[in-house]
């Protein structure tokens, strides 16, 4: 087919937030999207404005409220919701899904399917933590699940600044599909097949991005930075191996790429956070005043729960924990940090 005529059938995207629209939009150039917000008004605002998130929407994408219809009417779907909807989200879509559905998420957050995980002392191993891919497959009659993760920050993509990103699957036809919808003129696509590897890149580049805007708030510079994203990298990679992803993934453009834009972005809600905590702002405060999703707090939580599991070493993780749960300052755990006898640069190869 060629790559500029429109696809038959819609491509659905289930969550009009800020990387929702913009995935919507670069799917229009290729397709009719149907795009799925809760709320009515939204969908109304979408039909009657032509706008969702701030973003003018191409004449290509249509709103709807229903997930009957977009499950009718897409063969392909990419839900793009907060982590801690996506289980609810899938649960009252699964009705409507089938085999032949291929489902492509963008969620970069984690689940947790225990009742009291907030509790500081509820061990938590990998069995009780789930993925959005692995939500897919527990709720719903869905095979071919996929992830959409890369440095992606939502408002360069609006304003069609180029930019790449993964499409993993285990499924070469997911990714072909990932690939043919996606990819244009100014968005490059790549395939990987670890699946949970890119997942966990896009889930726990995170973690770092709150440090970094950290560092930033204190007035650090960009050596401070780069020794932050290095170090950081290394993190990403034992837990990440530990949870079952590969360090391909991690040197790739889902990992270090996706850290590296989300610790230095202005963009980023993850970098805010921490921007704003070296500021003097507690998180309760930061978290208040947010309109949109900062999935590293949560992060945050589950990630240390499972260093402790697995016994990761993880320094940036754990005084991080401490800033935003146990009241230490950005400066003390910056001294701590500092302090950390290490001496090995490279061990993870
Ligand atoms: N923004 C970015 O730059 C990027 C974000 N991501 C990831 O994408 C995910 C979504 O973030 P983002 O798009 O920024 O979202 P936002 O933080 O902008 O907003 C969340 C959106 O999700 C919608 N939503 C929540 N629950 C449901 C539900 N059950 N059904 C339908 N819609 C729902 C909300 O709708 P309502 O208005 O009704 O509350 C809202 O529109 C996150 O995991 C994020 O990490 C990934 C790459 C880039
Ligand atoms: O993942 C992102 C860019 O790739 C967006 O990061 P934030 O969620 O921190 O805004």
């Amino acid at each position: 087919m060629d790559s500029k005529m429109l696809s038959e059938k819609p491509v659905g995207v289930v969550g009009a937030g800020s990387f929702g629209t913009a995935i919507a939009n670069i799917l229009a150039e290729k397709s009719k999207v149907l795009l799925y917000a809760r709320n009515e008004s939204v969908v109304d605002h979408i039909e009657k404005k032509g706008i969702s998130s701030g973003q003018l929407l191409h004449e290509n994408v249509s709103g709807s409220n229903e997930l009957e219809e977009i499950a009718s009417k897409c063969d392909i779907i990419f839900p793009i919701v907060p982590s801690s909807n996506f289980r609810s989200l899938i649960k009252d879509f699964s009705e409507y899904l089938h085999p032949y559905h291929i489902l492509i998420h963008g969620t970069k957050g984690l689940d947790v399917s225990i009742q009291d995980e907030t509790q500081e002392s509820t061990k938590l191993n990998r069995n009780q933590v789930r993925t959005m891919s692995e939500i897919i497959q527990d709720e719903s009659l869905v095979v071919r699940v996929g992830c959409l993760a890369g440095p992606n920050l939502a408002r360069e993509l609006a304003d069609k600044q180029p930019a790449a990103t993964v499409v993993a699957s285990h499924f070469d036809e997911v990714i072909q599909a990932g690939i043919r919808l996606l990819r244009n003129d100014r968005f490059q696509v790549y395939g990987s097949q670890d699946l949970i590897g890119v997942e966990l890149c896009g889930v726990l580049k995170n973690i770092i991005a709150i440090a970094s805007g950290a560092l930033s708030g204190m007035g650090y510079g960009e050596n401070a930075r780069a020794l932050l994203i290095s170090r950081g990298m290394v993190e990403m990679i034992y837990l990440g191996r530990a949870l079952g992803g590969n360090t391909e993934a991690f040197i790739g453009l889902a990992g270090v790429g996706d850290l590296v834009a989300t610790c230095s972005s202005t963009l980023s809600r993850n970098f805010t956070v921490g921007y704003r905590l070296a500021q003097g702002e507690n998180l309760q405060q930061i978290t208040d005043s947010m309109d949109e999703t900062a999935e590293g707090i949560n992060t945050i939580r589950i990630a240390k729960k499972l260093t402790n599991f697995y016994k990761v070493r993880a320094p940036i993780l754990e005084m991080l924990h401490k800033v935003l749960f146990e009241n230490l300052t950005v400066e003390e755990a910056l001294q701590y940090l500092m302090k950390y006898p290490l001496n090995v640069d490279i061990d993870f190869l």
